[in-house]
Order: structure tokens, then sequence, then C-alpha cells
């Protein structure tokens, strides 16, 4: 099939991510009730929440790959699950993911797995996506000769490059990072957050971050986003946060693994 190139979206002055009355649920097991969530454009917000708050549930519900039980999501305007295919693909193509494994394909190279989404979406031959997949491994501070590699040749720092160079292939204006630190020792950890920073002002980028890395909240983020109780419990800034009373978020800020502990 012939890939068409991709008419820009509309509306792209919306907040990039508004979340209205979101419910998820398995069976009994209610995850999500009555959720509301707002990322502005540009913004670097954090999403942190208890093991099984359900942050990784929300953030499938965003990315389209797990439809809610109800609510509503859209993304740059545009209401997700309800769309035409074109729409889907178009907001897909905005949008970059860094899986917490990194998961790339481990049968192509660093440079093939970055190439990819330029060549699904589209028209460019192989030598100009190869060009721009190389230039995209700079940005995200990777050697170029690490282009010829397979993934199980790689550090995990340059795993996570990998994916965030892959997920910012397509120039994505939208970027969702799924614990970008963990598995990172802290100065790897540090530089990534950092490479992060940049990458987010530079390229004018909104930042949807899960992250258990209180580091991460203070180096990078502008916002953060509590889950509990199904639901964001409080958003604002980390000083903010600190002075919450919500006995998760004063634990989590003033616990014994907490930064502020007494
Ligand atoms: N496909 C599914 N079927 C049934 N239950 C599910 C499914 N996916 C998630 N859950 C349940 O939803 C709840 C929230 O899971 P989720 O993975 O979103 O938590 P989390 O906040 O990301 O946790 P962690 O920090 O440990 O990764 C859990 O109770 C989990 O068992």
């Amino acid at each position: 099939m012939k890939r068409k190139n991709l008419a820009p979206l509309d509306n792209e002055s919306d907040d990039p991510i508004v979340i209205n009355g979101l419910n998820n649920s398995f069976g009994t097991n209610v995850i999500h009730e009555n959720l509301d969530l707002t990322v502005k454009r540009g913004q670097v917000l954090g999403i942190v929440g208890g093991s099984g708050s359900g942050k990784t549930v929300l953030l499938n519900s965003i990315l389209g790959l797990q439809k809610p039980t109800s609510g509503d999501i859209r993304i740059f305007g545009h209401k997700l699950y309800e769309g035409s295919e074109e729409r889907t693909r178009q907001i897909k193509a905005k949008t970059g993911v860094l899986f917490q494994s990194g998961a790339l394909f481990s049968t192509l190279s660093v440079v093939e797995n970055i190439m990819t989404p330029i060549m699904e979406f589209t028209r460019l031959s192989r030598t100009e996506a190869r060009a721009i997949a190389l230039m995209k491994m700079s940005l995200a501070g990777l050697p170029l000769r690490a282009a010829e590699l397979a993934p199980s040749e790689l550090s995990g720092g340059m795993i996570k490059r990998t994916a965030l160079a892959r997920a910012l292939a397509l120039d994505a204006q939208l970027l969702f990072l799924d614990e970008p630190t963990a598995g990172l020792d802290p100065i790897g950890a540090a530089a990534f957050d950092t490479l992060i920073r940049e990458l987010a002002d530079s390229l004018d980028l909104t930042v949807f971050m899960i992250t258990h890395d209180l580091d991460s909240l203070y180096a990078i983020c502008d916002e953060i986003a509590v889950l509990a109780e199904r639901h964001v419990v409080e958003k604002g800034t980390v000083e903010v946060l600190e002075k919450s009373t919500h006995p998760w978020i004063h634990e989590y800020f003033h616990g014994p693994r907490g930064r502020l502990k007494a």
C-alpha cells in the first residue's frame, strides 16, 4: 500500500492531553474512578503513585492501547477511540513513547530501530530515513559508531537513548516516558534526566513521565500529578506537594526514602 503523507492536525493550540471522568475497571477491580487530568503544552509532568495505583493503565489508556471503561480522553483536542483511523494515525505520528524496557526490536540495529517509525509514517526513502535516524542518534547523545550495533550489544543507558531517539524520530510533540531512569546507575540516571529536560526545552515537547525516581521529579518536572484512591489526588509543583498533608504524598516526600526526611 502506498503510504500517504500526514495532514496536519487542527486545534494544535489545545492542551495536548485532557482527560475527563476516566473510569477503568477489570471485573470488580476498579482502577480509575472519575479521573481528571490536563497536561499543558510544553510541560514536563511527572506521574507518581504507589504500586498498583494505575499509572500503567492510565498510560495505556492515553496511548490508545487499552480502551477505558468510560470517560473522555482528548489528545491535541481530538477524542481518542472515536476518530477515524487516519486521525488516530496522525495523533500517533505526533507522539513518541519510551517504554520502561526500551522495547527495541532485537533483530534490528540501532539505526534501523530508529528508522522504523520514519519508514512507517512517511514516504521517505531508506537513505533519507537513515540520514534522519543518524541525526536523531546524535540528538539523543549516541555516538554514530553505535549505528550498526544490535540492541544486545548496548549498555542500559544506550538502550534508553536509542529508544528515546526512536520516540523522537518523527519530530514528536508529545513524549511519554515510562520509568525512564529505571535500571540506570545514579550518574547515568542524572545524565538521562538532563537530556530529557534539554530536549523538552529545545524541541518544545510536552512530556508525560511515570517515575518512582524522586531525583527526576526535582530535576526535570514542572509539575507532578499524584495517583491515589483511583484518581489524581493532587497536581502541583514539588514545592507545593512537599507541603501536602495527604498521607501518601507526605510519606513520599518525608518518609525514610524521601529527600526531606526529618
Ligand atoms: N489487563 C489487566 N487485567 C486485569 N487487571 C489489570 C490489567 N492491567 C492492570 N491490571 C490491574 O490494575 C491495577 C493497576 O495496575 P498498573 O500496572 O496500572 O499499576 P502501576 O501504578 O503502574 O503499578 P507499578 O508502579 O507497580 O508499575 C493492578 O491492580 C493490576 O493488577
